[in-house]
C-alpha cells in the first residue's frame, strides 16, 4: 500500500490512511461556508447518508487460490485507456478548497492516469484546465442554460480544448434545498469567479452566486427547467462528442437515454444534494444495468469512500465509479498532492479488495 508523504504540518499520529481521514482533515482546514457547501445534502440528508451506508448491505464472496500476483486495474473507457476504474466526478467551485482548484484536481487525475470531469460551474476555465492537464482524459459536465447560445459556446470550447465527452447533468433543473447553504447564506468569495461564463453574460445575471443572493437563485434564474429528452437531439446536433447522461436512477430513464442516443449513463443522485429520500446510488445500479443489457456503458457515483465500495459497484455492473467529495477533501488537504492521495488510497484499496476476492477486472468490468 502506498501513501504520499503527509504535508509538513502533519504528525505521524495524524497521517492520512483512508478517505475518512482526509474528510476529517478537510473539515478542520475549510471555512464554514465551504464545508457547508461541499458536505451538505438536501433536506434531512437521508440520501446523503444512505449513499455511503448502502454499500454495507452488499457482501463480497471471496474465491480462494486464484493467481493474484498481478491485479490489473487498467481498462478502456469510451476508447481511452485508463489506469483504474475510479475517476473524478464534476464538482463546482474547486478553488474554494485550494487556490489551484480545478487545475490541481485535473493534474492529479492526469498523474494517476484517470478521467477528470470539469463542472460547468468551475472557478478555472475550460481552457485553463486543458492547458494544466493536456494528457488527462477530460470530460466536460454540462448544465443546459436558458441561454442556449451561451450553452453552445461552452460545448464548442470544450470540444476545441480536447475534452472527449460531455456529461449532461439531468437531476438539477431545480436546486436541492441544502440547509447549510441557506443558513450560511452561501456565496462565492469576491476573489473567485465562475470562469466559464462571459463577463458580459454574468453582468446580466440576476441572483449571481458571486453577488449576495446565493446559489439557489443563480440556478433558478440560469438553468433551463424545461430541458427534456428531445433536447438530447439538439445537444447531439451541436457536438461530435459522446453525451453521457448523469443523474439516471431508474431503468426507465436508462432506456430513454439509450433511445435518445446517449453514449452512456451515469447512475447518480448528485451525492444526495438534490432529491432527499431518493434511493442510494449503489442500489439503483443493478436494475439500470439489467435494463440496458450492454447497450450502453454504465458509470456511477455517490458515496464511494473505500476500495471495497468500488469493487461492489463494479460487481453490480458499473464499468467505472467516480468520486466527488473525496477529491475536494484531498484538494483541501494538500492541493494536487492531496487529490492524488485520495485517488491513490482508493486505487490501492481496490487492488487489495480485488486480490482478496480473487477477482480480475476483466471478469468484473465492462470494456467499452
Ligand atoms: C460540492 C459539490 C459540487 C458539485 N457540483 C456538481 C456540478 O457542478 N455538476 C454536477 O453534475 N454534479 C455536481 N456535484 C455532484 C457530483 O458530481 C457527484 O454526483 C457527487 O458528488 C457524488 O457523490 P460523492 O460526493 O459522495 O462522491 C457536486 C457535488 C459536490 C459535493
Ligand atoms: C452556482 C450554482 C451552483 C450550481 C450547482 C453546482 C452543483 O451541482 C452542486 O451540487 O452544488
Amino acid at each position: 500500500m502506498s501513501a504520499l508523504p503527509a504535508p509538513p504540518s502533519q504528525t505521524m499520529s495524524s497521517v492520512v490512511c483512508c478517505i475518512d481521514d482526509l474528510e476529517r482533515s478537510a473539515l478542520a482546514r475549510l471555512d464554514k461556508n465551504t464545508n457547508g457547501y461541499y458536505n451538505a445534502g438536501a433536506d434531512a440528508e437521508q440520501t446523503l447518508k444512505e449513499n455511503v451506508t448502502a454499500y454495507q448491505r452488499y457482501r463480497l464472496r471471496p474465491r480462494a487460490l486464484v493467481d493474484i500476483s498481478h491485479v490489473d486495474l487498467t481498462q478502456t473507457v469510451l476508447g481511452h485507456r485508463v489506469s483504474m476504474p475510479i475517476g473524478v466526478a464534476p464538482s463546482a467551485m474547486q478553488k474554494l478548497a485550494h487556490p489551484d482548484g480545478e487545475c490541481a484536481n485535473a493534474r492529479a487525475a492526469e498523474a494517476m492516469g484517470t478521467i477528470y470531469t470539469l463542472s460547468t460551474i468551475s472557478t478555472s476555465s475550460i481552457e485553463e484546465v486543458a492547458a494544466a492537464a493536456p494528457k488527462a482524459v477530460k470530460w466536460f459536465q454540462l448544465y443546459v442554460l436558458k441561454n442556449r447560445d451561451m450553452t453552445q459556446r461552452m460545448v464548442e470550447r470544450a470540444e476545441r480544448a480536447g475534452f472527449s465527452a460531455l456529461v449532461l447533468t439531468v437531476d438539477a433543473q431545480m436546486f436541492g434545498k441544502r440547509l447549510a447553504d441557506v443558513r450560511n447564506g452561501f456565496k462565492l468569495p469576491p476573489h473567485l469567479s465562475l470562469a466559464n461564463f462571459d463577463e458580459e453574460y454574468k453582468k446580466n445575471v440576476k441572483g449571481s452566486v458571486e453577488q449576495s443572493s446565493g446559489i439557489s437563485h443563480f440556478v433558478t434564474s440560469q438553468f433551463d427547467p424545461s430541458l427534456c429528452w428531445t433536447d438530447l437531439a439538439w445537444l447531439r446536433s451541436i457536438t461530435k462528442l459522446p453525451v453521457l447522461v448523469k443523474g439516471i436512477m431508474t431503468p426507465e430513464d436508462a432506456l430513454l437515454a439509450a433511445e435518445h442516443g446517449a453514449g452512456g449513463v451515469i447512475v447518480s443522485n448528485h451525492g444526495g444534494r438534490q432529491l432527499d429520500g431518493c434511493l442510494a446510488a449503489v442500489d439503483a445500479l443493478r436494475p439500470v444495468v439489467a435494463a440496458l443489457a450492454g447497450r450502453l456503458p454504465v458509470f456511477m457515483d455517490g458515496g464511494v469512500r473505500r476500495g471495497t465500495d468500488v469493487i461492489k459497484a463494479l460487481a453490480l455492473g458499473a464499468q467505472m465509479v467516480f468520486v466527488g467529495r473525496p477529491m475536494l477533501w484531498g484538494l483541501a488537504y494538500d492541493g494536487q498532492r492531496g487529490a492524488q492521495l485520495a485517488l491513490t488510497l482508493l486505487r490501492d484499496e481496490l487492488r487489495l479488495a480485488m486480490g482478496l476476492c480473487g477477482e480480475q477486472l476483466t471478469a468484473l468490468g465492462r470494456e467499452g
